[in-house]
Formats: structure tokens, C-alpha cells, sequence
């Protein structure tokens, strides 16, 4: 996993205090690293136009055209003029070397946004969403420094944000790049160092990026003398729409737990390799519970809740108040944004809406797993938060082929396949959400067409 930053400033000033770095070597490190990412990828292309903010972004933008001079057909347009100390130093530099200052817009084969970084600190006027509209309109390829201009720190667009292909951060990942609105804007995400290899740069955090080495599959090979139980049993307590629980069976079963059982009142038209039980398994080794569930006897509920047995919650629990004799165990929630909004009322946290919940969502998931610290919180949404006491955990594979009916299922069941298997609740999460969203990606037939039983099999395959 990769170090998330919520701001890098003290990073930036303990470069200065500690290591004697001025502001002017992080910056040519910064305009550095860009233009060796352009010459790298882009040996064929011919015109840059690199569009300046009046701060330290705009200035990191002029000091990449100075570095680019003559290896491209470099432009320098200004949004607004250099006011920065460092900005007005670049821009003295390049124009001793006589770098072309434009006044229009046009399709160059390449677009560096430079307009605002890390500053941007009001809304947009419209002489500058204008600006970002017209950019975005534009047919080339498009990189950000920093961040796309219009996105804030926290990662909120109030009005347009540049719509990257690239963007290269400076110094380290920072969590503003990974909210849910700002994946529709950031393309693929680079760093560029600052004069100090990243692990000398970076300091403590509780904030990680996940990364495909993270999921942890569950390995058969070191237990040679098992049985089916040796690889748990996992109770799957099906409701009203049984579809739910029945597609959860399928997937826990097919991410490695030994025995399955769906349990239901009614008779259930189940696969051959899973169960069914009216009532907890005697042996059973975790429970997902939630799903589909819809209307159902309290008391029971009340009696599966209260097992000391590994837990997986889901989807319609999130409205019950019988959730809240649960918080302080170790226990998993998924909960999809609006059922979270519905838990923080429930647990007097916050009353707030799903748009105020998608702005500040490391926040609010935070507020949460500091205040239940054994929970593990799995937040979906398109870049997942997985959370437990003051530690988060993203998840950025996700993509639009997993928003249909039945993901959500396909997701419990995995989680609840590891817990059943002996996986802590935390490793359990972090592997299942790696996995669901793996699997998607590897589906490689379209973006339209993927249904719960597809994503199972290339789970299988993972
Ligand atoms: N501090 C450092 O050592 C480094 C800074 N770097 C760059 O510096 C950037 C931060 O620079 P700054 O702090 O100067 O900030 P920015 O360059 O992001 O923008 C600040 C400027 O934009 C103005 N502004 C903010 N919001 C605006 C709005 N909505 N409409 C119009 N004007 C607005 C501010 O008044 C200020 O003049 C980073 O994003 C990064 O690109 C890099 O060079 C790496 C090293
Ligand atoms: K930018």
C-alpha cells in the first residue's frame, strides 16, 4: 500500500527546515519530474501549451515550459498574471530565453494544466470555469500538475474541474485525488519527487492506498491435512429478497469457504455445493447478514446478532435501531453512501444528505470508526473506504461495470468467505474489496454486461 496525505505543506516545510531544501530546488524537482514523464510517453508529439495560474502551480508550470523549450513547440498561456515570488522568478527565466507567451487557446497535441493546485481556496469566477470548459472541450491529451484545476483539498468540485488523463502530483499521494467526484476528473495518477526519494519525504499517516499486492488470497497449500470445515462454515441469513443472500452464498462458496449455508424459513431452489438450514449452524464459524432482507422477526434477529461469531452487516440493517447493540463489537458494515447516511442518524452522528456525505467522506467515515472503534466500516462508492478505529484504507479499482444489482451481494459474500475462513475483520475487507473490484476490471467483455455470476467466476480466476 501507498502513504495518503490530507496536505503535503508540512511535508514541503520540513524539506526546508530539516533538509536545507529551498522552495526553488522542490519546484525544478517538481518541473522536472513532469517534463521527464512528457519526453518519456510522448516522443511523438510536437506542441505543448502549458495554462498558468498567478501561485506556485502556475509557477511549477512556467519552469516546465523553460525545461521543454526547443525539445517542443512550447506555449505559455496565463489565466492570470504571475503574483507568486516563485512564479515571478520562473517567469523571469523564461523569458530570457524567449519562450512564446500566447493570449489564445488551441488544440496542442498536449495540455498541462497549471491554473490553481494546492491554493485554490474560493469558488471559481466565470472567467475561470470558462477557461476549464474550453480546455475541456479541447481533443488533446491532458495532464494536471498537482491536481486538475477546480478540485479542492478536499476533494470537492464546486463548479468544473480540468478533466485529466494525467495527473502528476507533487511529492505524494494525497487523499483530495481519491474522493468519489474527483475520479471522474483525475485520469491516471503519477508522483513526481521533490528532490528526496518518497520514503524520505513522507512521514507518519493513518491514510493508505491500497494496491493489488495488498489482497492477500486464501492460500489452501499450508493446511494438507484439512477437511471442508477446516475452511469454515458461513451462515448467510437470507430475507425477504433471497436473491440476495443466495447470490452472496455463491460468491463466499467460490472465494474458498468450505461449507456454505443459506438459512431461510422457506424452502430455497439452491446450487448442489450450498446448504440450506432453517436456523444457525452449531458449527458455524461467520455470519452475513442483511441482505435482502426486508421485513423479518425481530426477536430472531436480535438472537443471530448477538452470537459471538465473526459479522459481516449489510444493506437493510442500516435502518433498524437494533444495529446499535452491535456497534462495539468486531464486527464488518458495508454500508453504500445513503444507508451510511442512514447509520449516522441512527447513531446520533450526523444528520446530514448523500451530497454532503459524498463531499466529506474520509470525514465522515472517520467520525464513525473513531466513535465504534471495533467496527470495520466498508464505505462503497467508487473509490471504497475501508476503515477501522483511526485507520483508512482506499480502494480506487472500482469502476461503473460493478454499479448494477447484485455487486453489492457479491461483495458481502466474499467478506464474509474470508471471515468465515479466519481472516481479522480488517484483512478480511481489505482483501474481498481488492478482490471484488480486480474482478470487474478483469471482465473484459464490456462495460454494460457484467452480472453477479460473472464476477464470481473471475474471481475464481484471480
Ligand atoms: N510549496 C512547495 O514547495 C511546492 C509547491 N508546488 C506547487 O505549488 C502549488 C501550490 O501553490 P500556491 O500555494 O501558490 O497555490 P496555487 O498555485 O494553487 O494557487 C494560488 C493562487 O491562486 C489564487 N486563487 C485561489 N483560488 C482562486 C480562485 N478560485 N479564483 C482565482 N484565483 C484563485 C490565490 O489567490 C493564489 O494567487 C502546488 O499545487 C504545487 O503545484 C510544487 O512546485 C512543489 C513544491
Ligand atoms: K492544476
Amino acid at each position: 500500500m501507498k502513504k495518503l496525505f490530507d496536505e503535503v505543506n508540512s511535508l514541503d516545510k520540513r524539506c526546508y527546515e530539516e533538509f536545507a531544501l529551498s522552495e526553488d530546488i522542490l519546484m525544478e524537482h517538481a518541473a522536472s519530474s513532469m517534463a521527464s514523464y512528457i519526453q518519456e510517453n510522448y516522443k511523438d508529439k510536437k506542441s505543448i501549451l502549458i495554462v498558468c495560474g498567478s501561485g506556485n502551480n502556475g509557477a511549477d508550470g512556467i519552469a516546465l515550459a523553460r525545461l521543454l523549450f526547443k525539445a517542443y513547440d512550447i506555449s505559455l498561456y496565463f489565466y492570470s498574471k504571475a503574483k507568486s515570488q516563485m512564479s515571478q522568478l520562473q517567469l523571469n527565466r523564461v523569458n530570457k530565453l524567449g519562450v512564446n507567451i500566447t493570449d489564445s487557446l488551441y488544440e496542442a497535441d498536449i495540455i498541462v494544466d497549471c491554473i490553481f493546485g494546492s491554493g485554490l481556496n474560493k469558488p471559481l469566477k466565470t472567467d475561470a470555469i470558462e477557461l476549464i470548459e474550453k480546455l475541456n472541450d479541447l481533443n488533446s491529451i491532458k495532464i494536471a500538475c498537482d491536481i486538475p484545476s477546480g478540485i479542492n483539498k478536499k476533494g470537492q468540485v464546486l463548479s468544473i474541474a480540468f478533466e485529466s488523463d494525467i495527473t502528476i502530483t507533487m511529492g505524494a499521494l494525497k487523499t483530495s485525488l481519491f474522493t468519489d467526484v474527483a475520479k471522474e476528473y483525475v485520469g491516471d495518477i503519477k508522483v513526481a519527487n521533490l528532490g528526496l526519494q518518497r520514503e524520505v519525504y513522507e512521514t507518519q499517516t493513518n491514510k493508505y492506498l491500497l494496491e493489488k499486492e495488498d489482497m492477500i488470497l486464501p492460500l489452501r497449500t499450508k493446511k494438507h491435512n484439512s477437511h471442508k470445515g477446516t475452511f469454515g462454515h458461513l451462515n448467510v441469513i437470507a430475507g425477504c429478497k433471497k436473491g440476495a443472500g443466495v447470490i452472496a452464498a455463491k460468491a463466499a462458496f467460490g472465494f474458498g469457504a468450505g461449507l456454505v449455508s443459506v438459512v431461510c424459513h422457506e424452502e430455497l431452489d439452491l446450487p448442489y455445493h450450498i446448504m440450506q438450514t432453517h436456523f444457525l449452524s452449531e458449527n458455524c464459524t461467520a455470519i452475513a447478514i442483511g441482505m435482502g432482507l426486508g421485513k423479518y422477526d425481530k426477536k430472531e434477529i436480535e438472537d443471530i446478532l448477538s452470537k459471538d461469531v465473526p459479522m459481516i452487516i449489510d444493506a437493510d440493517l442500516f435502518y433498524e435501531e437494533l444495529i446499535l447493540d452491535v456497534l462495539h463489537k468486531d464486527i464488518i458494515l458495508t454500508p453504500h453512501p445513503k444507508e451510511f447516511c442512514a447509520l449516522l442518524k441512527l447513531c446520533n452522528i450526523a444528520d446530514i444528505s448523500i451530497i454532503e456525505l459524498q463531499d466529506n467522506r474520509f470525514y465522515y467515515a472517520s467520525l464513525f470508526t473513531n466513535k465504534y472503534p471495533n467496527v470495520t466500516l466498508v464505505l462503497k462508492g467508487a473509490n471504497v473506504i475501508i476503515s477501522k478505529a483511526n485507520q483508512v484504507f482506499v480502494n480506487s479499482f472500482g469502476s461503473s461495470v460493478l454499479s448494477k444489482g447484485g455487486s453489492g451481494d457479491v461483495l458481502s459474500g466474499l467478506i464474509a468467505s474470508l471471515l468465515a475462513q479466519g481472516y481479522k475483520s480488517i484483512d478480511a475487507a481489505i482483501s474481498a474489496s481488492l478482490a471484488h473490484t480486480l474482478a470487474a476490471k478483469a471482465y473484459k467483455k464490456n462495460d454494460y454486461s457484467l452480472i453477479p455470476s460473472d464476477l464470481v467466476e473471475e474471481v475464481k480466476k484471480l
